[in-house]
């Protein structure tokens, strides 16, 4: 379900936004609308929608609208045009009273900096947000110290933040973000200023968080290996304009213009890429102690399979059967094909490429992909996954392979 949905939403800085909401509209550059009106297209016709519970990435290079596109999320920045709805409700229509209740309990904040008040303890700055709303003491501290917990922060309460680490602080940032409750979180750049380990680590946690929260997080960063690993969707901007949203995998295989490219020029495809991106779904099964050689010969010549998985009474696989072997059962009059059923790798739709090719080996089937409950879902071709690898066609990479055998 959508949370969030924005629809043609333009946001310029500066006295002459009408003229130069018109400059746009009739073609003229970011640059030149400079010139001529001194405004600054900060959000060009952006529409988004973010749905409940996701993170929702916002990536592109420095002054490309990333940060005044989030301020709009709680009317920070005012957008000049369009609509920002949540909830069903349109934020751009609201009057001061609800827009100051929006901020304190809907939509929660985390900065760079971590933007923590340094004379306050890490408990009356994490209850920041519950003194605002008007908790007592005892009822806002005990909920503080309850999420400084899950933060793993405990035994902090009485620090100060000077007192803490930078990984230490973006917690407690975190920790009075999601004290109020917000459903929605944003964060600007929220783990840029941490250091590598720490950083990777931070996002491990946030994904945590969003997972047993279930808030929506709208997440800022120019950094593309933590957009795909904190990010459900990715959205790209340039010069105010978003210009390509989809799930990480969506950008990676189908970037849609060289800038999306260029951004995504030294990410490792392999690691990324995982199963689901090669899984040919499997239009056929047979079941054990059911179907016989001459079943199985069927599906295999309608289906144009040289293999079929085989699954038991609770339609979990056991492995596959052959043609050949299915033929000679057949010549021979046999009707069981237990003894036939060769056991084969199973691999899940997120096993990445990289870890697949090593199950190759010794393999002359393609691997199987099995849902939670060990259920057949499709077959990984090592050409496939070789191709994926090197970059070659598929069709070359195939001929190699089968000359290979
Ligand atoms: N308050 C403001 N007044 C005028 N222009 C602004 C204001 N805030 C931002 N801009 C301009 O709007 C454009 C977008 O800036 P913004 O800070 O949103 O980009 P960004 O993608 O977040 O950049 P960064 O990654 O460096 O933070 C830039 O041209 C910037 O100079």
């Amino acid at each position: 379900m959508s949370k969030i949905e924005i629809k043609d939403l333009y946001l310029v800085f500066g006295s002459a936004k009408r003229q130069a909401i018109k400059m746009l509209k009739s073609g003229r550059s970011k640059k030149e609308i400079h010139s001529k009106t001194r405004c600054t297209i900060a959000v060009n016709n952006a529409n988004l929608s973010i749905n409940e519970g996701e993170i929702f990435v916002i990536m592109g290079l420095s002054g490309s609208g990333k940060s005044s596109l989030l301020r709009c999320f709680n009317m920070l920045n005012v957008p000049t045009s369009g609509s920002l709805v949540i909830d069903g409700e349109d934020i751009t229509k609201m009057d001061k009273d609800a827009l100051l209740n929006l901020r304190r309990k809907k939509v929660g904040m985390v900065f760079q900096h971590f933007g923590l008040l340094p004379h306050r303890t890490i408990l009356d700055n994490v209850a920041f947000g519950l003194e605002i709303q008007g908790l007592p003491q005892e009822e806002r501290h005990n909920k503080a110290k309850e999420i400084l917990n899950m933060v793993g922060l405990s035994g902090y309460e009485s620090s100060f933040p000077h007192q803490l680490s930078g990984g230490m602080q973006q917690r407690v940032g975190i920790a009075r973000a999601i004290a109020t409750d917000s459903q929605i979180l944003l964060m600007d750049e929220a783990f840029s200023a941490l250091d590598p380990l720490i950083r990777a680590q931070m996002q491990d946690e946030l994904v945590e968080i969003q997972q047993s929260l279930k808030k929506t997080i709208i997440f800022i960063t120019h950094d593309l290996d933590e957009a795909i690993k904190v990010g459900n969707t990715i959205a790209i901007m340039k010069d105010g304009v978003i210009v390509q949203q989809g799930t990480p995998e969506d950008i990676l295989l189908n970037p849609a213009d060289d800038y999306v490219k260029a951004f995504i020029g030294n990410v490792d495809m392999a690691k990324i890429i995982t199963a689901s991106a090669i899984n040919e779904p499997f239009k056929a099964r047979i079941w054990q102690g059911k179907d016989g050689p001459a079943s199985a010969l069927r599906l295999m010549e309608r289906h144009l399979l040289k293999f079929l998985p085989v699954v038991d009474h609770l339609g979990r696989l056991i492995g596959y059967v052959g043609e050949k072997d299915i033929r000679k059962k057949i010549a021979n009059k046999e009707n069981n094909i237990d003894s036939i059923v060769t056991d084969i790798p199973k691999v899940s739709m997120d096993t990445s490429i990289t870890d697949l090719l090593p199950l190759f080996i010794n393999q002359k089937y393609p691997l199987a992909v099995v849902d939670h409950k060990d259920r057949p879902v499709g077959y990984i071709r090592h050409s496939d996954v070789v191709s994926m690898v090197t970059g070659y066609d598929d069709d070359k990479v195939q001929s190699i392979i089968e000359s290979a055998n």
